[in-house]
């Protein structure tokens, strides 16, 4: 039983979803992380694996850009796939002095532009946070690698390009770490079907000092939020 996003067919998905944004991001997981991987779904290129890593069986499967986006494939791999655990991982700019170029977030909760968890939430502010015991063990994954993470709020903006100037900083001041564009609407997703959500970024580049990784650098700086990623979604596997 497909669903208009995702053509895979019942019990293809492993319970716990990794999700990049870009669909070659997601191929490019499960070539190097997942073992015995196959091709799940490609609707859209919307490309999504299912394989096994350290003998778990886990999925990865790219979401788009934007809250929309995200908030179609996570639905339909919660409701229809049965996906208990969506991690994603993906890039954000920095908004802050003390955050810098490479260091990895782990996304505790997402304030936003948006109005999707108000729409969930009759018109009322929604706390978009992770899961409390994936964000612990992200850290904890994070200690034992010997690889420091910041742990904090970000902003989700429906706008790339946003024309509100001040925005930024206010958001700094407020002690967000980073903008992106698809967590508040991960986690009112989780929130709204049951399941548990975790967002892991790498900071790709610096809103402040116009900084930017090159993309050999996004490579290997990627590839540690995603190790991170495999030990907190082997860990519930
Ligand atoms: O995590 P990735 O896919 O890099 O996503 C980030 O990059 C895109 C904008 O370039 C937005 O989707 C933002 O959230
Ligand atoms: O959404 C994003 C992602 C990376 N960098 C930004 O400035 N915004």
């Amino acid at each position: 039983m497909a669903t208009p996003h995702i053509s895979a067919s019942p019990g293809d998905f492993a319970e716990v979803v990794l999700m990049p944004g870009d669909p070659l991001r997601a191929r490019y997981i499960s070539e190097r992380f997942l073992e015995n991987a196959r091709p799940v779904t490609s609707v859209r290129n919307m490309l999504g694996f299912t394989g096994t890593f350290r003998g778990k069986r886990l999925s990865v499967m790219g979401h788009g850009m934007g809250v929309p986006s995200i908030s179609i494939y996570a639905t339909e791999l919660v409701k229809t796939y049965g996906a208990k655990v969506l991690i994603r991982v993906g890039s954000c700019g920095a908004l802050r002095t003390d955050v810098k170029l490479r260091d990895v977030i782990v996304a505790m909760g997402a304030g936003t532009d948006s109005n999707v968890n108000r729409m969930r939430a009759m018109g009322h502010d929604f706390p978009a946070v992770a899961d409390f015991t994936l964000a612990r063990r992200a850290v904890e994954a994070a200690e034992k690698r010997n690889k420091p993470v910041r742990v904090g709020n970000v902003f989700t903006s429906d706008l790339f390009y946003h024309p509100q100037e001040a925005l930024n900083a206010t958001l700094a001041k407020m002690g967000i770490l980073a903008v992106e564009m698809e967590i508040a609407g991960l986690y009112g997703v989780a929130a709204e079907f049951g399941a548990r959500a975790l967002a892991l970024l790498t900071v790709s580049d610096h809103i402040l000092t116009g900084e930017h990784l090159s993309p050999e650098d996004r490579q290997t700086t990627f590839d540690e939020m995603i190790e991170l990623a495999f030990d907190v979604a082997a860990s519930e596997a």
